[in-house]
């Protein structure tokens, strides 16, 4: 017999945290089924932001000790790999059930399988059918498996979060967010690393200017990159992998990771039987987040956005799983987004690209070298800087830093764009812990 639900939601990321947060929250009785066919939590706990970030706390103190050797340190910290991964693994190995059990409720089930459509209200799980009158479609993005000879032997994040062994030579294919994470975390650890990107720059999702210090500072580190190659071959040698470019180069490795990006997990599904519209970036939607199918909805990383307006990270997600839960009466409007990458330095930005500004005489730019400051000058990082954009009302309008605390200092500012306040108005309401890295906001904000 067919199972009814008010939602069903396919994929339990945080898409549908989101979702079933908001509903505990506003104590509905509204009932919901939502299904996953591999760890509970999705992507974000079991393989992305959080097993990440745990490493990169470790990494962080190492790369910390280093910059500061000859400046009353002799002796930086060093990673014990296998140590730190039994570690990670302690920790995350009972996220999935605990996922699981935090998401169910008198009105929320959870069930493990891969769902299937069979018609625009009914997905099979396991041979069994579920009806909704609101399909959710959350299944996120999987690793891009580039097309190449010899695709077999490169691996994914996943495989990198979960590594056993530290490997001697290690190649990134790809220098975007993931790529430049985990060549942080690797070599800190003692990895001899190459990164090969097929554009000029790293980081294309940030402000060059940042990007190419935190380029620089990687190479000073010993991480070498090769722009403007496009891997096209990996091959098997006697000991390790050749990874080959298009333009003629090739380059030895022991393990060759696959991060050219994330493509939309959507080939279980059967949307063709549902008749739900895609396109190569993932489901389409409207500004209800329902697809072309009435009753069928997707939220996060799986629908085809522009990333300017809604990045494919996890905040948005639970942000949309909130939105459908408050029922998606009026267009969803997304609020400032702040977006980091946690390389060494950190880089982040918020608002509007300082690119975009740059050359626009609505605009005033603002540059602040962060190394003079007596708070930061305890780092001993010569290239940290913020870069803000003001408009003619003098409202903070974006921001781009590159330092060690790049996220928490822009998350600061995404307070002070939401607030759409003028930088005088927000002065009067703000006083910050002083001498905090934080507290230079104040005098920035000026
Ligand atoms: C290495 C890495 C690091 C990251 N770091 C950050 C970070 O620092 N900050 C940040 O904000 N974001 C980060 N992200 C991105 C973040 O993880 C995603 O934005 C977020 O998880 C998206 O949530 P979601 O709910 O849309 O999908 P997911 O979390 O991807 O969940 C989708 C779930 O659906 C399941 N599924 C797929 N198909 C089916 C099916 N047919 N039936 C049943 N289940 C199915 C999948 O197995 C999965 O569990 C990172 C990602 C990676 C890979
Ligand atoms: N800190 C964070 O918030 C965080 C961390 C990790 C992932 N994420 C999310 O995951 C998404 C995916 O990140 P990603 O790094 O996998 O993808 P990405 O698209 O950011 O980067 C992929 C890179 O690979 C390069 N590339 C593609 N094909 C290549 C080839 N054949 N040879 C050489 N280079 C090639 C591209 O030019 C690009 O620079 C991000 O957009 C973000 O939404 C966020």
């Amino acid at each position: 017999m067919t199972k009814q639900f008010d939602y069903i939601v396919i994929g339990s990321g945080p898409a549908a945290f989101g979702l079933t947060t908001a509903l505990k929250e506003q104590q509905s009785t509204k009932t919901a089924l939502i299904i996953d066919n591999d760890r509970f939590g999705g992507t974000c706990p079991n393989y992305g932001c959080e097993p990440k970030i745990f490493l990169e706390g470790a990494v962080r103190n190492v790369l910390i000790g280093q910059q500061l050797q000859g400046r009353g340190i002799q002796q930086a910290a060093k990673i014990d790999w296998a140590a730190l991964m039994a570690a990670k693994q302690a920790t995350f190995a009972p996220y999935p059930d605990n996922a699981q059990s935090a998401m169910t409720t008198d009105y929320v089930q959870t069930l493990q399988g891969t769902a299937t459509f069979a018609d625009t209200k009914t997905v099979l799980v396991n041979g069994q059918a579920y009806q909704a009158d609101k399909i959710v479609i959350a299944t996120g993005l999987k690793a891009n498996h580039l097309p190449i000879q010899g695709q077999e032997y490169t691996h994914s994040s996943n495989d990198v979060l979960d590594l056993a062994e530290l490997p001697k030579r290690v190649t990134f294919i790809g220098s975007g967010y993931v790529g430049m994470e985990l060549a942080t975390v690797l070599s800190a650890a003692g990895a001899q690393v190459e990164v090969i990107e097929h554009s000029p720059h790293a980081l294309g999702a940030f402000y060059p200017d940042h990007a190419a210090i935190v380029v620089k500072q990687m190479t000073q580190r010993g991480i070498r990159f090769h722009f403007g190659q496009s891997v096209n071959a990996v091959r098997q040698m006697a000991t390790g992998f050749t990874v080959e470019t298009a333009e003629g180069q090739h380059y030895d490795s022991d393990y060759v990771i696959d991060s050219s990006g994330r493509v939309p997990n959507i080939d279980r599904l059967a949307l063709d039987v549902a008749g739900v519209a895609t396109d190569r970036h993932g489901i389409l939607v409207d500004d209800h987040l329902q697809t072309n199918v009435a009753g069928i909805y997707a939220a996060g990383d799986v629908i085809s956005k522009d990333p300017a307006v809604a990045p494919q990270l996890t905040p948005v997600a639970q942000f949309e799983g909130e939105y459908l839960a408050a029922g998606a009466q009026a267009p969803i409007a997304y609020p400032v987004m702040a977006t980091g990458s946690f390389t060494f330095p950190q880089i982040a930005q918020v608002g509007m690209p300082v690119a975009q500004a740059v050359g626009n005489s609505d605009y005033r730019i603002k540059r602040l070298a962060l190394s003079p400051d007596f708070a930061y000058a305890g780092t001993n990082d010569e290239d940290a800087e913020l870069v803000g954009i003001f408009d003619q009302q003098n409202r903070l309008v974006g921001a781009s830093e590159v330092s060690q605390t790049a996220t928490d200092d822009i998350n600061q500012l995404a307070g002070v764009i939401g607030s759409g306040q003028t930088v005088a108005d927000w002065r009067q309401q703000q006083l910050y812990i002083f001498p905090t890295l934080a507290s230079k906001i104040k005098y920035f904000l000026a």
